[in-house]
C-alpha cells in the first residue's frame, strides 16, 4: 500500500512524496511525519520510505534508487537537507517535486528578498540554493541541539530544580536570631539567578564528561545510542572543550555569585560523577549509592548558596551546620533508589550485555528491596524537616502520604521482582513523588502562610509606618509574652517582620 506524505519542518520546507510499504496511517505517524492528505493533489516525485525487517529502521529510495537507510531521525534529515541537493527538481523526475519557501526565511525580510527567486521550484539550481541554505540553518539547528544534549537537559533540569528547590526552603527568617546580622532577610533573586546558572553549567560539563567517557558503552544501549558522541554529530574534542568551559565557567559564577562551600560543592560534584561514578559503573554495583551521592549534591549547594546570604563568615560549617540542608540532601539521595532501581530493572538485559553492573542484572531481588528500604527512608527525612523547623507539621501529613504511594509501589515492585509492570509504576511514582514532595515541602514551609497572612492584612504597611518598631510587635510582657525572647528582642522583630 502506498501512502502520500508530507514531511513539514518547522523551518517550513515541505517535500511531498509517497510512503510504499507503510501499512496504515499511525505507522506513518510513528515515524513522525504529518500526513496532510489535503495536500495530496500534488503529487510529486515519490521518495519512498520502506519499513526494512529491524524495527525502526527504514530505507529511502528516491527515484527508484536507494539512497540510505537508517534510523528515522537520519531519515527526516536526510529528506530535508540531502534530498534537496542531491536530487534536484527536475532531474529524471516525470513529474517536478515542490518545495515551499521556509516559513521562517519568509519573516525575515532579508533572507526572504535574497532567496525569492528560489520561490519557482522548477529551476534545478533555485532548489539547489534554496536546499543549501535550508540546509546551513538544519545544520546549525542540529549543532545546537547536540551540544544541548550533551548536557542531558531533563536531567540537568531536575538537578538545578533540586537545587532552587532546596534554596527556597531554607528558613531566612526564623534564623535571625541576633540584631548583629544586618544583610536583608529575605532570600536574593540574585543568589538564586547564579544558583541556578551555575549548578546548571556544572550539571553539563559533568554530563558531558561522563558520554565522553562512555560511547562504546553509549551505543549498546536503545535509550543512549542516538547521544552525539555515539553518532559522531560532535567531535570528542569540541567536547571535551565545551565540558572545560562549561565547568570552569559554572564554578566561576558560583564562586562569585554565591560562596566558596557552593563551587566547591559543584566542582567535586562533577569530579564525583565523572571520575568516580561513571568508570564505577562497569566495575561494581556499589555505583548506585555513589551515584546517589551525587544526585544529592545539588540541593545541599542550593541550601548552602540560601545559608551563605546569612552566614558572617564564609566557612563552610556556618552555611552546612543547619540539618535542613542534609536532610533535604538526604531525601534525594533515598528517592534515587527507587526511581533508578525501577528504571534499571526495564532494561536490565542492555545493562548487561553492555558491561554494566548493576543490581536490577545482577540481584534483581536485592534491587527490589533496596528500592523498598529506601521508599522508607523517605519517611523520617521527611518528618526531620518539620522537626528542625523548615516545615509545618503538616508536611508531616502529607509528605506521609506520598511517601506511602511510593513504598506501597516499591513493596509490589519487590515482590513481584519488578514483573506485570510494577517496574513501571515503581517508576512513575517516583517521577510524580519527587516534584509533588518539593513542592508540598514549599507549600509547608514553616511561617509562610503567616507571613501572607499578615501580609493580606496589610502587616507591611504597618510595619513602613512605625519608625522605630519596637513597638510593633508587642513585646513581650513579663519577657515571655509572645515568646521566648530576649534583650533586644523587639529590633529582632522588626528584621525578622520585615522579611515576612
Ligand atoms: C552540580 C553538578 C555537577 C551536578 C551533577 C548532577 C548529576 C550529573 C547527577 C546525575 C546523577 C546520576 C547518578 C545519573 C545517572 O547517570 P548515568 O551515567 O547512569 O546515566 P546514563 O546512563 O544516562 O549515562
Amino acid at each position: 500500500m502506498s501512502i502520500p506524505f508530507i514531511v513539514s519542518k518547522p523551518s517550513g520546507l515541505v517535500v511531498q512524496g509517497l510512503f510504499r510499504g507503510l501499512s496504515h496511517r499511525s505507522t506513518a505517524t510513528r515515524f513522525g511525519i504529518a500526513i496532510q492528505r489535503s495536500r495530496v493533489a500534488r503529487l510529486t516525485t515519490p521518495i519512498v520510505l520502506r519499513r526494512s525487517v529491524s524495527g525502526s529502521a527504514v530505507n529511502v529510495s528516491v527515484e527508484g534508487k536507494t539512497v540510505g537507510k537508517g534510523l528515522v531521525n537520519d531519515i527526516r534529515y536526510f529528506l530535508n537537507n540531502e534530498a534537496l541537493s542531491r536530487y534536484p527538481s527536475g532531474s529524471n523526475s516525470a513529474s517536478p517535486r515542490r518545495f515551499k519557501l521556509p516559513r521562517l526565511l519568509g519573516r525575515n525580510q532579508q533572507s526572504a528578498s535574497s532567496l525569492s527567486s528560489l520561490s519557482t521550484p522548477s529551476s534545478p539550481t533555485s532548489v539547489n540554493a534554496l536546499g543549501k541554505a535550508v540546509s546551513r540553518r538544519t545544520a546549525q539547528r542540529r549543532t545546537f541541539k547536540a551540544y544541548l544534549t550533551l548536557t542531558k537537559p531533563h536531567l540537568t533540569f531536575l538537578v538545578v530544580l533540586t537545587s532552587m528547590a532546596s534554596y527556597s526552603l531554607y528558613p531566612a527568617s526564623s534564623l535571625i536570631t541576633s540584631s548583629d546580622i544586618t544583610p536583608s532577610t529575605t532570600l536574593s533573586a540574585i543568589t538564586l539567578l547564579f544558583l541556578t546558572v551555575g549548578t546548571a553549567l556544572c550539571s553539563a560539563s559533568a554530563n558531558t564528561l561522563n558520554m565522553l567517557a562512555e560511547p562504546h558503552l553509549d551505543a549498546q544501549m536503545t535509550r543512549t545510542r542516538n547521544r552525539p558522541l555515539v553518532r559522531g554529530t560532535i567531535r570528542p574534542q569540541n567536547a571535551l572543550l565545551f565540558a572545560i568551559f562549561a565547568g570552569v565557567s559554572g564554578v566561576t559564577c558560583l564562586l562569585y555569585g554565591t560562596n566558596p562551600t557552593v563551587a566547591a560543592l559543584g566542582l567535586s560534584n562533577i569530579i564525583l560523577y565523572a571520575g568516580v561514578y561513571t568508570p564505577l559503573k562497569q566495575r561494581h554495583v556499589i555505583n548506585t549509592w555513589v551515584g546517589a551521592v551525587v544526585g544529592a549534591i545539588p540541593p545541599l549547594m542550593g541550601w548552602a548558596a540560601a545559608a551563605g546570604e546569612f552566614a558572617t563568615t564564609d566557612s563552610v560549617y556556618e552555611v552546612l551546620s543547619h540539618p535542613g540542608g542534609w536532610l533535604i540532601a538526604g531525601l534525594l539521595y533515598c528517592w534515587q533508589f527507587p526511581h533508578f532501581n525501577s528504571l534499571s530493572h526495564g532494561i536490565r538485559h542492555e545493562y548487561a550485555a553492555a558491561g554494566y553492573k548493576m543490581l536490577a542484572s545482577i540481584n534483581p531481588a536485592m534491587n527490589g528491596r533496596v528500592a523498598v528500604r529506601y521508599s522508607i527512608a523517605c519517611f523520617p527525612v521527611c518528618i526531620g524537616l518539620s522537626i528542625c523547623g523548615v516545615t509545618d507539621w503538616g508536611f508531616v501529613v502529607d509528605s506521609s502520604l506520598v511517601n506511602g504511594w511510593m513504598t506501597y509501589e516499591a513493596i509490589r515492585f519487590w515482590r513481584n521482582v519488578g514483573e506485570y509492570g510494577t517496574g513501571k509504576r515503581l517508576f512513575w511514582a517516583s517521577v510524580w513523588h519527587l516534584p509533588g514532595l518539593l513542592l508540598l515541602a514549599m507549600a509547608h514551609k514553616k511561617g509562610l502562610w503567616q507571613g501572607v497572612w499578615r501580609w493580606v492584612n496589610g502587616g507591611g504597611e504597618e510595619e513602613e509606618e512605625e519608625e522605630e518598631g519596637y513597638d510593633y510587635y508587642e513585646a513581650p510582657k513579663g519577657g515571655n509574652g509572645g515568646g521566648d525572647y530576649g534583650e533586644g528582642e523587639g529590633e529582632v522583630s522588626l528584621v525578622a517582620g520585615t522579611a515576612r
